[in-house]
Formats: C-alpha cells, structure tokens, sequence
C-alpha cells in the first residue's frame, strides 16, 4: 500500500552531485555510503556525476580509495562486485578547489559542461554543502559569480545545520542564501525528519482509528521526548562548545519530533501542507515569560568526570578543544507548552545529553487514566496507557496496558505489547541520509526544514539561551554515565508525573508480548 504517492514514485533525474567537503567527517562517515546504498538499489539514475571538492589535492583515484574505505567502513552494504563497483566509482571526480576562489568555480562550471558530456547529464546541479556553517553564503555567491547556475537544468542546494547560532545570524545567513537561490532550491537538513520512525509518526496517529481521536488533551496527560547519547562531545569541541545541547539538538532535532507529535493532520500528505501545519506548532509554543520562568521550566547541566562500568570518563571540562571553565550546557530537560486547542494544558516534556547511560530516542505518550475508576481505581496502583515509539537505535513502538493477571482473582499486571521494527526488518534499514539525499534528488522538500520553521524555532530557543547568558548559577554537573541532573526529575515530579524508563532501562514485573523472538 503506498501512501504517498509524491514520495514513492519518481526516481530522481540525472544530476551531478557537487560535495563540498568531500574531505571531511559526514562525507566519509554519512554521504559517500548514502550514495553507495542509493546506487545499489537503483535508487540514482544512471546518468549521475559526484564531483567532491575540498582544498587539499587528491587525485580522482585516491578519492575514489577513499571513497572505498568510507563504504567499506561506514555503509551497511560492503563492496562485494568489483565490477559493480568500478562501475558506481567512475562516476566520482575529485577538484580541489578553495571556495573562496571565484576562478575556481569558473573551471568547475566547465568540467561540469564536460561532465554533462560523459554522463548524459541534462543540467541538473544538486549542491550539497558539507562545510563551516560561515562557509555558506561565500560558496552561494561564488556559485552564481561563477557561472555554475546557469546550467539549463535545475538547481537545488543543500545544507547541514547548524542553521546558523540564534534568529538573527539565521536570518542573515537565509537572506544571503536567498539572493542566489529561491526558497524551494533551499534544502535544510534535519537528519532525524529522515530517520523511519520520525516519518512514521504521521502514520501512526493518522491511519490508527486506536490513536487518533485520542490524541489531544482530553486523554493525553503528558508527552515525553527523549534523546540520550552515550558518546561525549569526542572530536568536536570546537564546535560544541560554541553551541551546546539547546543548539546543537534543541533547535533542531527536538523541536521537529515535537512538531510531528502536536501538529494537526495536514490537507494534503504533500510537503507544504505537512510543513505548514508544523509551523502552526512551532508559532504555538509557548515563549517563557521570563528568565525565572527559563530557570523554573528548563534544567541544564554539564557532564562530569564518571564512568562507564569500569571505564573511567573524562569530564566535559577535560575533553579536547573545550573550555577549562566552560559553562557549556551538554545536557538539557524543559517542560513545554503548545498553546493551542488540541494541546492546551498537556506538558511536553523533553530532554537531551552526551554521557547518558544509553544511546536512545523514544517518545512517550502517556495517556489519561480512566476517570473516577469504580471498578479498579480504588483497589489498584493502575498504571497508565502508554504508546512508546522508539526512534534510535531500536525502531519500533509498543503500547501499555492493564491485564488481568492469570490465574489471579484481583491481580492486575501490566503488559507491553510491541511491534519491534528493527526485529523485522534487522539493522538494514536506509539510513536518514540515504533517505534526505533521494528525496533532494527528487525534489520533495517534505522532510527538509522550511525557513519559516527555523526561524520560529530560534525565537523559542533564543529566549532560553538569553536568560542562560544573565546568570550560569543554575548550571548543574552531572557525572557522566548517569542520568543527569536531579532537578529533571524534579521537573516533572513537580506536575506528578515521572520520565519513563527508556531502553535498557527496563522494569520487573512487566510482561513483553513482542515479536521480537
Ligand atoms: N560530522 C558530522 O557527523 C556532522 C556534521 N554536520 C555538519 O556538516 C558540516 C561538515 O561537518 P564535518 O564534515 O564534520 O566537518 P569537517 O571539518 O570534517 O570537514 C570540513 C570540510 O570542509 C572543507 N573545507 C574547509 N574549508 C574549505 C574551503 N575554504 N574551501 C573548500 N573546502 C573547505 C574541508 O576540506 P579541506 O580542509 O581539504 O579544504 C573538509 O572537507 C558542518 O556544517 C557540520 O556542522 C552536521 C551533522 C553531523
Ligand atoms: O545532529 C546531531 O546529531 C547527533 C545524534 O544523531 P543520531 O542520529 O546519532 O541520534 C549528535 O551526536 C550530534 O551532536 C548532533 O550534532
């Protein structure tokens, strides 16, 4: 049964496919095997050309070794046919080129022209910039000076985030994207809208008659929204501690699965009208009044010395490239609000960390318990409905329920009732940037982040990260390998309720009934 029609049909035109940055970590470690994984399941039309640009010299063969090494490494297919291989890699050019460097996108239009020649290309540029965010409007411009849009095909641009620090470098860094391309050639990537259980939430609610009328206020108590990581901030300290957890998972990653929990069921099931109806959420949610309001709803911390069984772990403030003072948050949990009809009272609540104890995202629905329950409310510690989708690295969901205890008169047991997605289908399921890269292709923006969804999205953050800047006091340490700070559980014990046990977390007495087995 396909359900989208725009997104299951169509394969994608011939293009060339410019990666800037094909020297760096998500081109080896995220874009080489997406392409791989694409071409294997015929997912690329065969009239493609990857040029990968970046300043230091390679030739085309020690890119392609690369480029061998990373699918050998990195994808979940592996090298297998040689000939099948020389095949897809022949398609791969490498130019060095430094993006500052006008001239240099004058040569690259015209080894395009010639690779247009070769490959039977009709024009088609899909640009996808793997760079320093600060990167972004010079390689825009130097495009356009360059001559490479005026290809008769179309254009389609690319981008990794971070969309820019707050609002206002976002808008300044959008306004100089958008004089050299139009908002439909913009594709923002937010890698979890790609990943299968985020776009399966649309499904869930809509096609479920056990979901949908349920899924508002009157029967939903509370949403939780969780996004545990194990690693620290490994390599990337330099960046990271610029940004921290708010910016580096709370404007983007956070806010999207919020938005496709809360928005309303679009028109259409076609990109504008989806990404309309997240806006509405994103307009909704409710600003927090002031910084004591920021410091009474938001918790944040810092990750330090710990461990992981025996291993001992390093504090935040030890690791490379960061700050030996840094008051960088590595970990956050807030309570909010979407002021809307639907969600009017019901907190979200959502949290995220480096140094957790398991690499997990899930989100939990808990439901309201049955009201004035004659029946069993008094003699039973019911507990409530939950539907739990889990994102990463287990896909799957499953529901809550109370059950008669067999064998007992009185008992009431609860029981998890799961369809386990990874036990089906194992660990091979595309990966979200196989997905975002066909889709661009494509031209389908669904699962892209619109400008007026960031910006929204910065607003809200913005106004956390101003009360933050005011006073550090209520920045909180915790050691890594647990939790995180205290005050989040705090945060929702405050409103009655408790985060759930998320994976490897789990508790006695609950009966699975899976497929997994
Ligand atoms: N790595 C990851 O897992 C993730 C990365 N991202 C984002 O993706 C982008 C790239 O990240 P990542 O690959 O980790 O970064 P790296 O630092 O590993 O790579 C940066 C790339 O940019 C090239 N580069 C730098 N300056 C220039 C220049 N002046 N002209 C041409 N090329 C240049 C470098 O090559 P050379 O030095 O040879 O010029 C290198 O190939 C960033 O925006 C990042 O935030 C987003 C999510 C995850
Ligand atoms: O965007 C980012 O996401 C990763 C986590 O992604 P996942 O798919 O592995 O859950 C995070 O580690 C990184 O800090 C952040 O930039």
């Amino acid at each position: 049964m396909t359900y989208n029609t725009t997104i299951e049909s169509a394969a994608p035109e011939g293009a060339i496919y410019y990666l800037f940055g094909a020297t760096g970590d998500l081109a080896r470690r995220k874009l080489f095997p997406a392409l791989f994984s694409l071409y294997k399941e015929g997912k690329l039309s065969e009239n493609f050309a990857v040029v990968g640009l970046a300043r230091r010299p390679r030739t085309n063969e020690q890119f392609r070794s690369d480029l061998y090494d990373s699918i050998n490494e990195f994808c979940r297919y592996k090298v297998e046919d040689l000939t099948m291989w020389n095949a897809f890699a022949e398609h791969f050019v490498y130019m060095s080129l430094d993006i500052n460097d006008v001239e240099g996108f004058k040569q690259l239009n015209k080894l395009s022209d010639e690779l247009d020649e070769q490959f039977n290309i009709p024009g088609n540029r899909l640009f996808y910039l793997a760079l320093a965010p600060s990167l972004f409007g010079p390689v825009s411009f130097n495009m356009r000076d360059g001559g490479m849009l005026e290809s008769k095909g179309w254009h389609r641009l690319v981008i990794e985030k971070p969309f820019g620090y707050d609002l206002e470098s976002a808008q300044q860094l959008n306004e100089q994207l958008c004089q050299v391309f139009k908002e439909e050639e913009i594709f923002r990537i937010d890698h979890y809208l790609g990943k299968e259980m985020v776009q399966n939430i649309q499904v869930l609610r809509f096609s479920n008659s056990f979901f949908e009328p349920l899924w508002n206020n009157k029967h939903i108590a509370n949403v939780q929204i969780t996004l545990s990581e194990t690693v620290g901030v490994e390599e990337r300290g330099g960046y990271y501690d610029k940004s921290g957890a708010l910016r580096d998972m709370g404007q983007n990653h956070m806010l999207q699965m919020l938005a496709m929990i809360a928005m309303e069921p679009p028109s259409r099931l076609i990109g504008e009208d989806i990404r309309d109806e997240k806006v509405k959420v994103m307009r909704s949610l409710r600003s927090y009044s002031s910084s004591d309001d920021v410091r009474a709803n938001v918790i944040r911390g810092q990750y330090s010395a710990g461990k992981f069984g025996d291993k001992a772990l390093p504090g935040y403030r030890e690791e490379e490239s960061v700050d030996a003072e840094s008051t960088t948050e590595t970990y956050f949990a807030a309570k909010v609000f979407v002021d809307n009809f639907r969600w009017a009272g019901v907190p979200f609540y959502i949290r995220t960390g480096k140094r957790l104890p398991v690499k997990t995202t899930e989100v939990v629905i808990e439901f309201k318990s049955v009201a004035d329950n004659i029946l069993f409310g008094s003699r039973h510690d019911l507990a409530p409905n939950l539907l739990v989708i889990r994102v990463n690295p287990m896909e799957g969901i499953y529901i809550k329920l109370n059950a008669k205890k067999p064998g007992s008169d009185t008992d009431i047991q609860t029981v998890n009732m799961e369809f386990c997605q990874s036990c089906q289908v194992g660990i091979n399921t595309p990966e979200a940037y196989e997905r975002l890269i066909h889709d661009a292709a494509r031209g389908d923006s669904t699962y892209f982040t619109r400008w007026d969804e960031v910006a929204h999205a910065w607003s809200f953050v913005d106004r956390i990260a101003q009360a933050w800047r005011e006073s550090t006091s209520d920045l909180q340490f915790y050691p890594a390998g647990t939790w995180g700070p205290k005050s989040a559980e705090e945060l929702l014990a405050a409103d009655g309720f408790h985060w759930w046990p998320v994976n490897g977390q789990e508790e006695d007495n609950v009966i699975w009934v899976t497929n997994s087995r």
